[in-house]
């Protein structure tokens, strides 16, 4: 079995969460508040200048240039046409320019990203690969099962998202880290595996969280 399948049948119950998850659904079905929408989108373009920093590392990491190129691709296209594609939402949503760069992580975003900046700068490469593919994986996944309700992707607000997160770019993008996976864990010992195993589950896990945390726009517990 290859080990993204070992991967993939590891978190399967989380991944059923997410579809389940109101947030999704309410992409999918066009009935998610857009309050909602509006605090994910802030949230999530924090979330992406540190995941970009995550491919960065990748081309610092990657020991043959093909793999150097990739990474440099993947951080290319996050940084200019996955947050491009926050910034046409923040003018939709009447977010300026000015709340987008001032706004603070919540405490999931911060947790998140920290934990995925923390296993790429002192991990192996595979686990670096490790923290960030349940992030393209489960994403293109959603996608993929949200454009397959009918006008969900011609809808007014989520139309946009789930055609990007659904379409081959990100889906050739999101395959290449899959196969990557597949590459620098071959060979490697069981509980090397198992520790592979274990990154994964937790951004999992975080991801999850990160639906959650949008849908009831979790701050910290105080206002200070
Ligand atoms: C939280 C999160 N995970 C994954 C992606 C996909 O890049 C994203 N934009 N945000």
């Amino acid at each position: 079995m290859k080990f993204s399948q070992r991967l993939y049948e590891k978190v399967l119950p989380i991944w059923e969460s997410n579809h389940n998850h109101p947030f999704v659904k309410g992409m999918g079905n066009g009935t998610l508040e857009k309050d909602k929408f509006r605090f994910y989108m802030i949230q999530d373009y924090l979330y992406l200048i540190e995941y970009a920093k995550v491919f960065a590392l990748g081309a610092v990491k990657a020991t043959d240039l093909h793999t150097m190129g990739r990474f440099a691709a993947l951080l290319n296209s996050t940084l200019n046409e996955e947050m491009e594609l926050h910034r046409q939402y923040a003018k939709k949503f009447g977010i300026t320019t000015e709340e987008l760069e001032e706004a603070k992580p919540s405490p999931t975003t911060l947790a998140y990203t920290h934990y995925m900046l923390h296993v790429s700068q002192n991990g192996t490469l595979a686990e670096l690969v490790s923290a960030l593919l349940p992030c393209m994986w489960s994403y293109w996944e959603i996608g993929k099962d949200l454009k397959k309700i009918e006008g969900a992707s011609e809808h007014e607000f989520y139309g946009e998202w789930i055609t990007m997160y659904a379409s081959d770019e990100f889906g050739q993008l999101a395959t290449w880290c899959i196969e990557l996976i597949d590459e620098l864990s071959e060979g490697k010992s069981e509980s090397e595996l198992v520790k592979l195993e274990e990154i994964f589950l937790n951004t999992t896990r975080f991801e999850y969280m990160f639906w959650d945390m949008a849908y009831k726009e979790t701050m910290w517990p105080t206002n200070e």
